[in-house]
């Protein structure tokens, strides 16, 4: 017999106290500070990321944006504050619990990190080296068959199985994107960090880039963060958008009333920590 969440089987309503998937954040970033010398990036930023959606990440150059991303896949060490993944903390860590519970966050840059005269499929399947013995990753050929067979679905996802042989080089920016996209679906992130990952991309190439990443957020459940600099973009594709300022949280709001001033207001704040 199936009983519906927060009923007993005799029909009862009972207090259901787990809080729901879609409530706890996927990635919740709370009073977050980096400093580098001579300089104060982040102040005290304070950024959730829901479970399913795009959230776009706008702020002026030097805001603390990327720095605000590298912080959660471990790629510049925070002064201070909580990351949470999944509720989980992941500042302080180390060790296998940090990398266990980093495995479910990606990120994907504006210069795309892929191996270019490697095969596509093996540059997806590298996605999952994280859980494979040392020699996979020098021995691409010693990927396992189930690997192989999950990359292939990732590849799916992204709607470029049929260039799995090919060798990276030979695709487009825009399908190199999509690639690093399924690289980390093959990772098994369910949280995407991707710093500005149109803006080396003709409009047609960055229409399909933030179109798979709004289909995978919205339909499949990721919870994508996406630095973008053109705000049409993230009306058109975010589910939320935050403002990054001086290392601060400015706004977050829903895109349809993202303002003028909002944006006035942003590009105005200019760079470095109040
Ligand atoms: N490793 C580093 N060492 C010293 N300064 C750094 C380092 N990384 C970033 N910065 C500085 O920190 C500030 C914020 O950089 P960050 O890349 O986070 O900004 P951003 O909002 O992503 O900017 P942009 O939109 O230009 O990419 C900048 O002034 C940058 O020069």
């Amino acid at each position: 017999m199936s009983v519906s969440p927060g009923r007993s089987a005799g029909g009862t309503a009972v207090a259901d106290r787990s809080p729901s998937p879609e409530a706890v954040p996927s990635l919740s970033i709370t009073g977050l500070r980096k400093s580098f010398p001579g300089r104060t990036v982040l102040a005290g930023l304070d950024l959730r990321i829901p479970a399913r959606g795009l959230v776009a990440v706008l702020g002026a150059n030097g805001s603390g944006k990327s720095t605000a991303l590298r912080c959660v896949v471990g790629l510049e060490q925070p002064d201070g504050g909580s990351i949470r993944l999944h509720g989980e903390e992941i500042v302080g860590l180390s060790g296998r619990e940090l990398a266990r519970r980093r495995s479910r966050a990606a990120m994907i840059f504006q210069k795309i990190h892929l191996v270019q005269r490697r095969s596509v499929l093996d540059n997806v399947c590298a996605g999952a080296l994280g859980r494979l013995p040392l020699r996979h990753s020098l021995v691409p050929a010693l990927f396992p068959r189930e690997l192989r067979d999950e990359a292939m679905e990732c590849l799916h996802r992204v709607g470029l199985a049929d260039r799995a042989g090919d060798t990276v080089g030979r695709l487009s920016g825009g399908q190199q994107q999509r690639v690093a996209v399924a690289r980390a679906l093959c990772q098994r992130a369910d949280v995407v960090l991707a710093d500005e990952p149109v803006a080396a991309l003709d409009p047609a190439a960055a229409t399909q880039v933030l179109e798979l990443l709004s289909d995978l957020a919205r339909g499949q459940g990721l919870a994508v963060a996406a630095v973008l600099h053109q705000p049409e973009l993230a009306r058109r594709y975010a589910d939320r958008v935050v403002g990054l300022a001086r290392g601060r949280l400015a706004f977050d709001t829903a895109p349809e009333h993202l303002s003028e001033r909002d944006l006035d207001d942003l590009y105005a704040a200019g760079e470095g920590a109040s």
